[in-house]
């Protein structure tokens, strides 16, 4: 059963504001192509706001309220977003589903994900207390040295639309933990959960303006948060062209950003495999979240020894997989998020059509669905690597295949982008594995999987992927300023110049 989406405004300085230009713009359930409400617009008028009211959450008591409070004050607030969030996981994962067009199991399964991330930096946020003034060992016995790590400040959080408030939680909940004050920009393809969790903020009575939430579009209030003044970092989810464009912006301000950007990774499958084992892995890896994942494992590299026996397997598996509205039971693929993304998708399948490629299987939107943004899983041969296909982010159910005959070609073409997010490797020799491992260039390599992911582990990628690691330990470095003290604790003078006293 479908719910009603709750009407919210935009979420600043802890109370519901109506937009200053009071725009809103609808709200598509992909799968049905209906409007099921709509989200307030923000802009530029509201950024500012929104800032303003985060500035003053940083300084609020002199700081003892949020920035300063120890660990453990603010972890309690993260523990209690976290239950919030596990009482209403059904309903949220529902809301989910509806918005971005995910299976329900898989939307549910974000959602306590999400509860999972907010209690792991609540504890990263206790072990904070203790690592403060961590010594730091000196060459010269006359000075002695310690780090405190403070909060960078106001930061800008802009996320995408696939994992809708999984991405904006591995942002928050770094952030909050670390003692910043925040102003998320989720996507406008997908912003409904992002707006029920300002809903659990105020319930749980989160000091005003430490997070404020702005619905809107990319250059209308995506843009001026990324070249605000006032804001100290930005931390990024995206297209690699926005990335850029988001770099630009900070960059006129010599602003922080990390950058999650785009992916064309590969998946290795050698010949001693469990061939249904690696085919069901190789249709998650790119078929998951509907293909819209930044790390699918779009371009599988096969042994040419079972590469005809594999791809007929991995395309019963894929013929296997229940293409529905999201909300109905045993949904293992949904829609892609808008009418945009669709025609873009069927775009990059005729374009590798036409430049000589063989859609096997899948390509088209399935018969038994005639509404509703679905293209089925689809499986690509004969490509070559000078192929659209092979070279860009489908972001969208589409695998591609390549096969190979040594380890060093196959290392030659998963390595062959400009990409480096994820990278897998499929073998029963896990020595060829490690070594494997260590030739991908990419920020995280899966051993005979694909695409699970755990949020104490590090996450992020190289080259055009972009740069710095959400997650584990790392995700909340990424809003902690490092501050050196150094202090003379000797009783002689410095002596460096001769003393006027001795004249
Ligand atoms: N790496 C990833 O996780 C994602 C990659 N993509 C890729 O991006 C393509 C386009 O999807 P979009 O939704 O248009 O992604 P996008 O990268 O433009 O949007 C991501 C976020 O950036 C915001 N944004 C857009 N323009 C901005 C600007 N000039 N300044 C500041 N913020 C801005 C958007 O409003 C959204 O919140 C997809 O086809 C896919 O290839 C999309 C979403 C996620
Ligand atoms: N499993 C989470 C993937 C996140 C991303 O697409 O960035
Ligand atoms: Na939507």
């Amino acid at each position: 059963m479908a719910l009603q989406v709750p009407s919210r405004q935009l979420f600043i300085d802890g109370e519901w504001r109506e937009p200053v230009l009071k725009n809103r713009f609808p709200i598509v359930n992909p799968a049905t192509e209906q409007i099921i409400g709509d989200i307030p617009a923000a802009t530029s008028e509201d950024v500012d706001l929104a800032v303003a009211a985060a500035r003053r959450a940083l300084s609020r008591n002199k700081g003892k309220d949020w920035a300063s409070a120890s660990g453990a004050v603010r972890a309690k607030y993260l523990r209690a977003i976290a239950a919030k969030i596990t009482e209403r996981k059904t309903e949220l994962g529902k809301l989910e589903a509806m918005d971005c067009g995910k299976p329900l199991d898989e939307a549910v399964w974000d959602i306590e994900d999400v509860a999972g991330c907010f209690e792991y930096y609540a504890d990263l946020a206790e072990g904070l207390d203790a690592k403060q003034k961590a010594p730091v060992s000196l060459p010269m016995e006359t000075f002695k040295s310690y780090v405190l790590k403070e909060p960078i400040g106001v930061v800008g959080l802009i996320t995408p639309w696939n994992y809708p408030l999984l991405m904006a939680t591995w942002k928050v909940a770094p952030a909050l933990a670390a003692g910043c004050a925040a102003i998320l920009k989720p996507s406008e393809l997908a912003s409904i959960t992002c707006l029920e969790l300002a809903e659990v903020c105020r319930e749980v009575g989160l000091p005003p303006g430490v997070l404020n939430i702005l619905t809107g579009l990319g250059p209308e209030a995506g843009a001026p948060l990324a070249s605000h003044p006032n804001v100290d970092k930005i931390a990024f989810t995206g297209s690699t062209t926005t990335g850029s464009k988001i770099m630009t912006a900070a960059a006129q301000m010599v602003k922080p950003v990390s950058l999650e950007l785009g992916g064309k990774s590969p998946i290795i499958v050698f010949e001693d495999v469990d061939l249904d084992k690696a085919a069901e892995w190789t249709a998650f890896g790119c078929f998951w979240t509907n293909g819209q994942i930044c790390s699918a494992t779009s371009r599988l590299i096969v042994h040419e020894k079972i590469a005809k026996e594999f791809v007929d397997r991995l395309v019963k598996w894929t013929k296997n997989i229940k293409i529905s509205d999201p909300l109905e039971e045993g949904c293992r693929l949904g829609p892609v998020v808008s009418g945009g993304q669709y025609e873009k998708v069927l775009k990059f399948i005729s374009t590798a059509k036409s430049e000589g490629a063989t859609i096997l299987s899948g390509g088209v939107r399935p018969e038994h669905l005639k509404k509703g943004f679905f293209v089925e899983p689809t499986i690509i041969t004969d490509v070559t690597t000078s192929m659209q296909i092979w070279r860009e982010e489908v972001f969208g159910p589409v695998l591609c295949v390549k096969t190979f005959s040594t380890e060093e070609e196959a290392l030659e073409l998963a390595n062959d982008t400009h990409y480096g997010l994820g990278a897998a490797v499929i073998s029963n020799d896990l020595e060829r594995c490690d070594r494997v491992s260590k030739e991908l260039q990419a920020g995280i390599v899966w051993i005979n999987c694909s695409q699970p992911c755990f949020c104490q582990a590090p996450w992020g990628g190289n080259k055009r992927s972009g740069f710095g690691r959400e997650l584990g330990e790392w995700g909340l470095e990424n809003y902690l300023s490092v501050k050196q003290v150094t202090q003379y604790i000797s009783d002689e003078p410095w002596g460096w110049y001769s003393s006027p006293s001795k004249l």
